[in-house]
């Protein structure tokens, strides 16, 4: 015998560019563009077991309402446009229970100008990398949410001020432990809100006018460059954790902050062949494998104070 144990269905990958226009100066414009996704759990198991559709809402609706629902609401930031999408479904249909929004939103920002009386241009927009800027969010019909917000693919690299030594030694053991070494990452950072501070999920829209959303990633954003930056790191064990507590200090609505850090070596190349020395100038990029470094830091209960 068996049973349905689980179930989800949804649109993945719904892509949109939105352009806003400043009421005041229609040619002043932000854009975002977005990849979403929509999952919807309920009482669809008729649909797997006794290939009854009646329930299913079809993915191609899922599809047009994020399409609809970018074009009629404000969806800055993401956090707010997510919060809209699951409360629709959950609205809409009796039967869904539960809803699962995941924004991804790419990084457009606006050209800086030279002279002029403004500092960027009106409607010009320049693309630095693959950065991803997310929000993901659980919402049940019974009111339970979870918000996460994140930055993803942020890569970044440094020439010097990383070591790495003092790790066990075995006989499995061939790395040198150094003092001075290429560090570079692609970084992913998740921090998760604390639902008990933001009340409900109808205070989403409220926390995001006041800005609250913006200022965590900026913040967030802003940690992790200056700690990568400025820190003579002695691991990438070490200076994520020290990041995720920067930011557990700063933004005091977060419940934890996530980083999962690729460690994508560089080799020095050994150029004694020629005679020639080495002293960090040339390296070559390592393909595969790399390290994958997670750590997930929360606030201390209280009853551990
Ligand atoms: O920062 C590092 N952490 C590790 O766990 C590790 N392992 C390794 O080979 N190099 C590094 N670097």
């Amino acid at each position: 015998m068996s049973y349905l144990s689980d179930s989800t269905y949804g649109k993945d990958n719904v892509k949109f560019l939105k352009v806003k226009k400043d009421p005041r100066n229609p040619k002043i414009h932000e854009v975002m563009e977005a990849t979403v996704r929509v999952l919807l759990t309920g009482a669809f198991d008729e649909s797997y077991t006794e290939a009854d559709n009646s329930s299913i809402v079809p993915t191609d609706t899922v599809k047009n309402t994020i399409l609809v629902e970018a074009k009629k609401f404000d969806i800055w930031p993401i956090e707010n446009f997510a919060a809209h999408l699951a409360k629709h479904f959950i609205n809409k249909y009796s039967w869904v229970s539960a809803v699962d929004v995941s924004i991804h939103q790419h990084r457009w920002t606006r050209i800086s100008r030279e002279n002029g009386a403004s500092k960027t241009y009106d409607h010009s927009f320049l693309k630095d990398g693959d950065e991803l800027r997310l929000s993901t969010l659980q919402y049940s019909r019974n009111g339970t949410f979870k918000l996460s917000s994140g930055v993803k693919d942020l890569t970044v690299l440094k020439s010097t001020g990383s070591m790495f030594y003092g790790y066990n030694e075995c006989d499995y053991t061939t790395l040198k432990p150094t003092k001075d070494r290429i560090l570079s990452t692609d970084v992913d950072a998740t921090w998760v809100w604390d639902s008990k501070k933001l009340g409900s999920i109808n205070n989403i829209n409220t926390l995001a006018k006041h800005g609250v959303f913006d200022d965590a990633f900026e913040a967030a954003r802003k940690v992790t460059l200056d700690l990568f930056a400025t820190e003579n790191s002695p691991s990438v064990q070490n200076t994520m954790y020290k990041m995720a507590q920067k930011i557990l200090d700063l933004v005091p609505d977060l419940e934890n902050v996530t980083y999962s850090l690729p460690n994508k070596h560089y080799f020095l190349f050994d150029f004694s062949f020629q005679g020639l020395e080495n002293d960090n100038e040339l390296f070559y990029p390592s393909p595969h494998p790399n390290g994958l470094i997670k750590c997930t830091v929360a606030r201390t209960p209280k009853s551990k104070l």
